[in-house]
């Protein structure tokens, strides 16, 4: 299907002491089945907010958002979400904290032991076997971040989406994290959106990179196609012209076209 997730003319504005605050106003988008979608642009702009349009943790102010070709009406477990500060449960384990997600969506239908199973396979999918049993205060950020992409690759969502999930880590377990996801999502081919400020992030893990303008009332300002063959290597790509190709076209939307305000 080729419009698997649909935005449509989607605003978004929000009631502060201020007055209304117009985040988003006609906002296009159409995502298609299996593809890796970032979202890019200046702090602000409406990201988050377009994220959690799709999640169902906002409803729109204008406008309609579709699934499925279903009107998304909240949060559902076809679509699975990440957040840059880990969700975990303190007092459960990285097993526990995963089986809970499995547990409420496949546990009407399925045993204990096949619940046992899904959790497992989730677990070692994030290279994460070695660390079930530990608990979230006795593992790395890095870690904590693969605990909650197992959580909810787990749920077998139609639509995983990442709200800049490796943000907060360093460099290197930031690289490491991005070439696991390459490796996840080319398993799955779960469709896959992904909130990010990294220009380089972008570019390696995208099918397209959506830029946004600057808000108030940001919206789709350009959409960009990576056209890199798959599968991706870091290494090899430093040296492709295609790569930076595509990297100075974003780089000059963010840095010539939108300037950022001064804050
Ligand atoms: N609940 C809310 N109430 C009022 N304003 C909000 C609310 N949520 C977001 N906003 C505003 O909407 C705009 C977009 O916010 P959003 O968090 O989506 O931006 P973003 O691009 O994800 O930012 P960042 O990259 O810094 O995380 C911002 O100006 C923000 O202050």
């Amino acid at each position: 299907m080729d419009k698997f997730v649909q935005l449509q003319d989607v605003g978004m504005a929000f009631d502060t002491r201020q007055g209304r605050f117009v985040a988003l106003r006609n906002v296009n988008l159409d995502i298609r089945e299996g593809e890796f979608l970032a979202l890019i642009g200046h702090s602000g702009c409406g990201k988050s907010t377009v994220l959690n349009l799709i999640a169902g943790l906002l409803r729109p102010s204008a406008g309609v958002l579709l699934c499925h070709n279903r009107e998304i009406a909240g949060p559902g477990p076809d679509r699975g979400v990440v957040f840059q500060n880990h969700s975990l449960l303190p007092w459960l384990s990285c097993y526990g904290n995963v089986y809970l997600a499995v547990e409420r969506v496949f546990g009407a239908k399925e045993n204990r032991s096949m619940l046992k199973q899904r959790t497992h396979d989730a677990l070692a999918m994030v290279g994460l076997s070695h660390a079930s049993h530990k608990r979230p205060h006795e593992i790395s950020g890095g870690m904590k971040q693969r605990v909650g992409i197992a959580r909810a690759l787990a749920m077998q969502p139609k639509v995983l989406l990442l709200d800049e999930p490796f943000g907060a880590l360093d460099a290197l377990t930031r690289a490491h994290l991005q070439d696991e996801l390459l490796r996840i999502v080319a398993q799955t081919r779960t469709t896959t959106v992904m909130v990010t400020h990294d220009v380089d992030e972008a570019v390696l893990l995208s099918d397209r990179i959506v830029m946004m303008t600057n808000g108030p009332a940001a919206t789709v300002g350009e959409i960009l196609a990576i056209d890199l063959p798959r599968p991706r290597e870091r290494l090899a790509l430093a040296s492709d012209p295609a790569y930076h190709a595509a990297r100075n076209v974003v780089m000059d939307f963010l840095y010539r076209r939108e300037i950022r305000q001064a804050a």
